[in-house]
């Protein structure tokens, strides 16, 4: 995904913020791309509040004198811009390659409108290409590996191997929550519904990067602008 293709993303998102409105700002690369862009705008006078989806948005955010507000005091989000690792026609989504799927996933689906700002390298028929991510808490961890192998197994998705996600020094990551990361590597997930509510179902599970039915347009950018699928087309 080239960084012109982001910003055209970011760019056709940003004319969707509205002065007075409270935003969700998402997380990774193209999501600060467009928080740089939001940066610009406040510093000229535009007024609003933000709430982040990860430490590192909120550091950025206030670095360019973002006014950022909590979930707890901003409970309305009218409009949150976030990046996603997958989409398909549905715009139902795979997050989290960033890590940061819970905060996303809480943000996202207390959102009145959530966009996805990405480019048609993200765009698939089917979701799992990329390996689906799932939050998991420390406590027992082993025991929740396999209780999600004998989950893919009963659904008829065999022999995929589940990773756990380590950082750049080698060792598991931690999430902003305080949780490990694994990752699933379906190659294809015949039903993202069933897999969601499967996975909801297993203690341990803290969250899963499967977005369903929380998107309401996706905003591909190219090197030449952008276009938008939203959920009515
Ligand atoms: O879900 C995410 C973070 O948890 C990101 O939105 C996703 O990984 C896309 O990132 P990028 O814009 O860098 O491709």
């Amino acid at each position: 995904m080239s960084d012109v293709a982001k910003r055209n993303a970011a760019l056709a998102a940003l004319n969707l913020v509205e002065e007075g409105m409270t935003l969700g700002l998402g997380t990774g690369s193209t999501a600060a791309i467009f928080v740089d862009e939001l940066g610009k705008k406040v510093k000229a006078g535009f007024d609003v509040i933000c709430v982040a989806t990860s430490e590192a948005t909120d550091t950025q955010a206030r670095e360019l004198g973002i006014p950022m507000a909590d979930l707890d005091t901003a409970p309305v989000i009218h409009l949150t811009i976030d990046g996603a690792d997958e989409f398909d026609p549905e715009l139902r989504l795979i997050k989290g390659g960033g890590a940061a799927l819970l905060r996303e996933k809480i943000i996202a689906d207390s959102s009145d409108m959530m966009v996805v700002i990405t480019d048609a390298t993200k765009q698939v028929k089917e979701l799992g290409a990329f390996p689906l991510p799932v939050e998991v808490n420390l406590f027992g961890m082993a025991l929740t590996k396999a209780r999600i192998e004998e989950t893919l197994e009963i659904l008829g998705m065999n022999g995929i191997q589940v990773t756990i996600r380590l950082n750049a020094g080698g060792v598991p990551l931690l999430t902003d929550g305080g949780h490990h990361i694994l990752d699933l590597h379906c190659k294809v997930i015949p039903d993202p519904d069933m897999l969601g509510a499967v996975l909801d179902q297993i203690p341990g599970v803290v969250e899963h990067g499967l977005f369903l039915d929380i998107a309401d347009a996706v905003i591909i950018g190219t090197e030449m602008g952008a276009e938008t699928i939203s959920r009515e087309d």
